[in-house]
């Protein structure tokens, strides 16, 4: 029996699961969230045993720590060495990475200097690959990138329309993120359609703390929301999502706070979205509990859906029609309300959610019979897939 570890840090948390492989049997699992908020919590599943915990947990390494004490402390390993695999995902892997790796030094050094792309996640991946390397050197690390699904993508949709030197010298185009969800929950999708594959045109919103949404067809990736970084597409927990980048100078000259480029972007990462819009929170259950009596957070629910129905509707021009569209991820897969409020407004193309499905708990079809699209709330399974992908780059 070999153990595999695999971790998905997120820009908001921490999901881990700890297999037995080639199996598939989940052995333990955990999920740390609410990172750099106040009271995070961090819950951990082992046999018929879950512990929740609520602690102030401010960043990535702390969560790390967390983690391997928590496999300590609930005897879910004796010795580090009983784990053989380790599998991370890692935001952006650029063009360098069009699939899973084993992690060597230069990996490691390249999924560092790839941070550009992802800077409020792959320096977090990377503390997370290099405190696992150091406890468990003997262990096969491998790294999936959320980029890798994406880069089937035509040219005409990843380029920029900007200047041809600025993709050919500087690498500036459209990469997307959480291609590991995007792809694993068309897959799904396609076997609920009851339809090979390559026979289907599928939207998928991906919707957690960061949000973006997939045109997948024939099982491949033609459009996805998020851009150069997962700062652009829909309006996330604390991300704008698209901008008009005149803002930016205009925001330098006007506001003292802001003294340059990064900054802004950085106002842009971590202060926006529904945080910047409401004044409450970053989490769409704390949006949803004021909104009926605060008119910010009102807003922010009402701007966070109309994002969502855009890029559904551009991906519905995209692909010429959609077989199904999948809801996943936290707020995804848990909020009635956004689904509620995001499909009301899609009726015109046929879309009819049936109210008794789309309830709380409910996996699987929300729509009516007649309903031309076919929606689904399809949890999604990051952690799955990059266990299959240590297993298969294995030595064994
Ligand atoms: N029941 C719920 N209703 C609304 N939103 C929820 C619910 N449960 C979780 N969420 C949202 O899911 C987000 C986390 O999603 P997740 O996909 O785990 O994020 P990450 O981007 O960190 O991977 C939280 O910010 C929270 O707003
Ligand atoms: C790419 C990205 O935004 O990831 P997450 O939603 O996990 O923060
Ligand atoms: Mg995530």
């Amino acid at each position: 029996m070999t153990k595999t570890l695999a971790v998905n840090a997120g820009s908001s948390s921490m999901k881990w699961q700890m297999y037995e492989m080639p199996e598939e049997k989940v052995l333990a699992k955990g999920l740390i969230e609410r990172i750099g908020l106040k009271d995070s919590i961090t819950t951990v599943k082992f046999g018929d045993q879950k512990e929740e915990r609520v602690l102030d947990i401010e960043n990535h390494t702390q969560a790390v720590h967390i983690l391997l004490d928590d496999l300590k402390r609930f005897h879910i390993v004796e010795e580090f060495s009983e784990i053989t695999g380790v599998g991370h995902r890692v935001v952006a892997g650029g063009e360098l990475f069009k699939k899973s790796t084993v992690v060597t030094p230069e990996v490691l050094q390249q999924v560092k200097e790839l941070s550009a792309l992802a800077p409020l996640h792959n320096p977090a991946n990377a503390a997370g690959i290099e405190a696992f390397m150091d406890l468990l050197p003997d262990a096969t690390s491998v790294v999936v990138f959320d980029t890798a699904f994406h880069t089937t993508m035509p040219e005409k949709a990843y380029r920029y329309p900007l200047p041809k030197k600025y993709y050919t010298e500087n690498g500036v185009r459209k990469y997307g993120a959480h291609g590991t969800s995007h792809d694993y929950v068309s897959k799904e999708a396609a076997k609920l359609l009851g339809k090979p594959i390559e026979e289907t045109k599928i939207i998928t919103a991906h919707i957690g703390n960061g949000a973006s949404i997939t045109a997948v067809k024939a099982g491949k990736s033609v459009d996805t929301s998020m851009g150069f970084t997962p700062l652009a597409g829909v309006m996330m927990g604390t991300r704008t999502g698209e901008m008009d980048p005149s803002v930016f100078p205009y925001l330098i000259a006007n506001d003292s706070e802001l003294k340059d480029a990064q900054d802004v972007v950085d106002m842009m990462n971590k202060k926006s979205g529904l945080l910047g819009v409401s004044g409450i929170s970053s989490d769409m259950r704390e949006i949803i509990d004021a909104k009926d009596t605060n008119a910010d957070a009102k807003l922010a629910f009402e701007m966070y859906v109309d994002r969502i129905q855009k890029f559904i509707g551009q991906y519905l021009a995209v692909l010429n029609g959609a077989d199904a569209l999948v809801f996943t991820a936290g707020v995804g897969e848990n909020s009635v309300p956004v689904r509620e409020a995001v499909l009301a407004g899609l009726t015109w193309f046929g879309i009819e959610v049936d109210p008794a499905k789309n309830v709380f708990g409910v996996e699987g079809e929300i729509s009516t019979p007649s309903s031309r699209v076919k929606v689904y709330v399809i949890p999604t399974d990051e952690e799955l897939v990059i266990a299959r992908d240590v297993e298969a780059l294995k030595v064994k």
